[in-house]
């Protein structure tokens, strides 16, 4: 059977918790192949980020040309993509391609260090948005593509609408950033509806949008319909976040492999007893 593939196109992260490498993580533990287009490199860890370089544009646009050359996508996913330039070499290989995109508009990481230049915000929408099968924006970044406050669940649909009114067939304003259960509004154009979870108490919550939208991506790679894949993704953060492993000093990653933590013993002691025939 063949696997299904997705290609995250984000920055890479040197402390693995979120950016490139928590997506190839969640595609691997979703069982789908994934490639990558690294447009930043940041030196980062769970207590900030301490520098970037960006990637030059040609760069970018020869990852893709080269993974869609040879092994191809069912679905791709932004995350940092730093800067106008970059954004706009991104655009032209999504239509290039076909690709089907689920954009994660990263703006800032959790500490408030800044992952797109402010001047880029305009791009991003009128260049990037309209390309977009599904944009995942937590509250900063809705309130920063909308230009306005949001308060309440119902601001957070009126700015959904306003995001879709930008060009993405669907929307999900994230709730992570509110006080109380993670309620995700998620509208496709003419119905909403509502992802609730419990709120884990954890300060791990490194790459949660990272991994979020990579597991959108995968789930639309393994064929599920939009609604679905966004249904799935949040159990699959929720479950994330509550098997965090606690590393490092600052905030932590979640655990990717929570699915497969409970089979690793007997495929481990299984393999162990093959080497040792
Ligand atoms: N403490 C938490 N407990 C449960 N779910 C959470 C928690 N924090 C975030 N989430 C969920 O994780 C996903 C990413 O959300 P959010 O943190 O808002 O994005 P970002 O990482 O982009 O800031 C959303 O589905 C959100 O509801
Ligand atoms: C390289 C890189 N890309 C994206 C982010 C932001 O990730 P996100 O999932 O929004 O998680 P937090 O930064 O909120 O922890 C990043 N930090 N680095």
């Amino acid at each position: 059977m063949k696997q299904p593939r997705a290609m995250t196109i984000a920055g890479s992260d040197s402390g693995a918790g979120a950016g490139i490498q928590a997506d190839l993580k969640t595609f691997a533990a979703l069982d789908v192949y994934g490639t990558s287009a690294i447009t930043a490199i940041t030196v980062q860890n769970t207590l900030g980020v301490r520098d970037v370089l960006e990637m030059p544009t040609t760069l970018v646009t020869e990852q893709i040309d080269a993974i869609m050359e040879d092994i191809g996508t069912d679905s791709a996913k932004t995350g940092m993509l730093a800067s106008s330039p970059l954004i706009e070499a991104v655009a032209a290989s999504v239509r290039k391609w076909n690709l089907r995109l689920v954009i994660d508009p990263v703006m800032r990481a959790k500490g408030g260090d800044p992952l797109l230049q402010d001047e880029a915000v305009s791009t991003l929408r009128s260049v990037l948005l309209p390309l977009a099968e599904v944009v995942t924006p937590n509250l900063p970044e809705a309130e920063t593509l909308i230009g306005k406050r949001i308060t309440s669940l119902e601001e957070m649909r009126e700015a959904a609408r306003i995001i879709h009114d930008q060009g993405p067939r669907h929307v999900v304003v994230k709730g992570g950033h509110a006080l109380g259960d993670p309620i995700d509004i998620y509208f496709d154009g003419s119905h909403f509806s509502e992802f609730r979870a419990e709120r884990i108490d954890t300060p791990h919550t490194h790459g949660t949008g990272c991994t979020f939208s990579a597991a959108i991506a995968a789930f639309l790679a393994r064929g599920s319909s939009v609604y679905d894949a966004v249904y799935a993704a949040k159990q699959y953060i929720t479950e994330a976040l509550r098997h965090a492993p606690g590393i490092g000093h600052g905030h932590g990653p979640v655990n990717h492999f929570w699915l497969h933590a409970p089979a690793l013993p007997a495929v481990l002691s299984t393999a162990v007893s093959q080497i040792g025939e």
